[in-house]
């Protein structure tokens, strides 16, 4: 069976309350594909009133982060309870951002993996290499081991739902999209990654997803490719053009 594409927004640092429902109001008409699996992965702050103003469209809304604890004393934190209660069905984990910014490892990024499959919400785990890593030819190593490690303790049938975002660190909002080829080639070798630590049925039905400055322009290419299964979109998950891009056909 064909994989399902999924097409998500990262919204990042942006958008205040009453400025995430009015974007939610200006794209629902836009982002209407049934063909695809459309998530909006919004600031906490605006998870309610996003799942609120989606309500009856086919937009699914997801979380940008989330701690590995079940409560307790954890300041600034929340839960993955918490995000069920609300309305969530996704969580990026391991942004690059997170990592680099907030020291977050292999390891935690496994515990919140493990975390969140036991709350029913799918991961989108993100990799992906620098760009002196690649010119030192060692993506894939580092790759593989954010792959590894994240994974370690996950079932083949939940790693089957799971969702997988190869992001160049390089690529990532500075308008330099990897080309297909360097992006399918990666999505390519994760998902051998995932055969070699699963098998070949669990490396069928995982998706990947490829994200670095994919616009309306370089998304057909790349949503083409044979191991590509949709997008993991900043910038232009911000504006109209994100309309294009689920609808890319
Ligand atoms: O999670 C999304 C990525 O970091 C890509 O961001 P970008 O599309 O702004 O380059």
């Amino acid at each position: 069976m064909a994989r399902k594409k999924i097409i998500a927004g990262n919204w990042k640092m942006n958008m205040t309350p009453s400025e995430a429902v009015k974007l939610v109001e200006t794209l629902k008409p836009l982002v209407v594909n049934d063909e695809v699996d459309v998530v909006f992965c919004v600031p906490a702050i605006d998870i309610i009133p996003v799942v609120e103003a989606a309500k009856g469209t086919n937009i699914q809304v997801g979380a940008e982060n989330m701690y590995f604890e079940e409560k307790g004393a954890y300041t600034g934190e929340i839960s993955p309870a918490m995000l069920v209660d609300a309305g969530v069905k996704y969580v990026v984990l391991g942004h690059s951002e997170r990592r680099e910014y907030f020291g977050e490892t292999n390891e935690d990024v496994n515990k919140k993996i493990l975390k969140a499959f036991e709350h029913g919400i799918t991961p989108i785990m993100c990799c992906g290499e620098t760009l002196t890593q690649r010119e030192q030819g060692v993506t894939m190593d580092f790759i593989r081991q954010q792959v590894k490690v994240g994974f370690q303790g996950v079932t083949a049938d939940q790693a089957k739902t799971a969702v997988i975002a190869y992001e160049p660190i390089w690529a990532i909002g500075t308008g330099k999209t990897a080309t297909t080829e360097q992006a399918q080639e990666v999505c390519g070798e994760i998902r051998k990654c995932i055969a070699e630590i699963y098998d070949d049925a669990t490396a069928a039905e995982i998706r990947i997803q490829y994200g670095g400055s994919v616009n309306a322009t370089t998304a057909p290419d790349l949503f083409a490719q044979a191991d590509i299964d949709g997008g993991l979109v900043g910038g232009a998950s911000l504006k109209a053009d994100f309309g294009k891009i689920v609808n890319y056909k």
